[in-house]
């Protein structure tokens, strides 16, 4: 399977509906990709929370059948990263951060509500809702001649191991993180897409956004790690496109030759 990353450069300099126009192109010229995948929040900036009530939108909205064209002609799966999901008006928050999956048809196939909400009472936790929903998807057709279980989870969700638990359970072999993750913290991001990968033996494939945003520096250093922790590729601190071959084989392969998931003793239960 091809998997092709867009580590995109999301700064404060930039007009949005600039770069959605420059990253309808980008992802237009991913033309032997499987899977193409963006970043969190790419739209707005994962931390230009002043912009986050002027690009919410109900599903699709107008930037999500645009992708959805580009995931046609291209005949690829398009994870589109994630976007302000608009919520009930009547409630105290704009929206929720959502992840977008489109298939080869250019419909939308899957979207995840990130349950883990960043800013300690700032920023997205206190102006977005969080989702409770963790369910996976099976990608099949298109380019593919394999077949994954795909399942995602946004950014900070990272450094909440039992979320995955939830995916694994489901048979997720595939994990896909968009992200807007700060260069302050890339040593911990380096750990724990690592620590994703080993201790649900699938792979992880984290795609990261580069830039400064309300003066944050966000790291870059997208990543795809295999089931056995090894890093398969990673991108640099700027703007990227990383390209990497996966076989999906190997998570049955690692699975079998060192069980480790049918160990387990506990089993999760939602907090609240
Ligand atoms: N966008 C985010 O969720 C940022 C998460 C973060 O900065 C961290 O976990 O550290």
């Amino acid at each position: 399977m091809r998997i092709t990353i867009l580590q995109l450069e999301v700064s404060d300099h930039e007009p949005w509906p600039d770069r959605v126009d420059r990253v309808v192109d980008l992802v237009a010229s991913c033309r032997d990709a499987d899977l193409v995948v963006l970043p969190e929040l790419w739209v707005p900036g994962a931390f230009a929370s002043r912009f986050f009530a002027e690009v919410a939108t109900e599903l699709p909205g107008p930037i999500i059948p645009r992708l959805g064209a580009v995931a046609k002609e291209l005949g690829a799966f398009i994870m589109a990263g994630t976007f302000i999901e608009r919520a009930d008006p009547a409630t105290d928050r704009i929206g929720y951060n959502t992840a977008v999956l489109l298939n080869p048809d250019g419909a939308i196939a899957h979207t995840y509500r990130k349950v883990h909400l960043f800013g300690f009472h700032e920023g997205e936790a206190r102006m977005l809702a969080a989702g409770n929903d963790v369910t996976t998807c099976r990608l099949e057709g298109g380019r593919m001649t394999e077949t994954a279980t795909y399942g995602t989870s946004t950014c900070y969700d990272l450094r909440f191991p039992e979320l995955y638990r939830i995916l694994v359970d489901q048979g997720c072999d595939l994990l896909v993180i968009p992200s807007g993750w700060p260069a302050q913290r890339l040593e911990h991001w380096r750990v724990l897409t690592r620590a994703r990968a080993i201790e649900n033996q699938l792979f992880v494939v984290a795609c990261n956004e580069t830039g400064h945003q309300q003066g944050v520096e966000l790291a870059g250093h997208s990543v795809v790690v295999d089931p056995w922790g090894q890093v398969v590729a990673e991108a640099g601190a700027g703007e990227e496109i990383l390209t990497v071959d996966i076989d999906l084989g190997e998570v049955p392969r690692i699975r079998r030759d060192f069980p480790v998931l049918p160990d387990r003793r506990f089993r999760c239960v939602p907090a609240n």
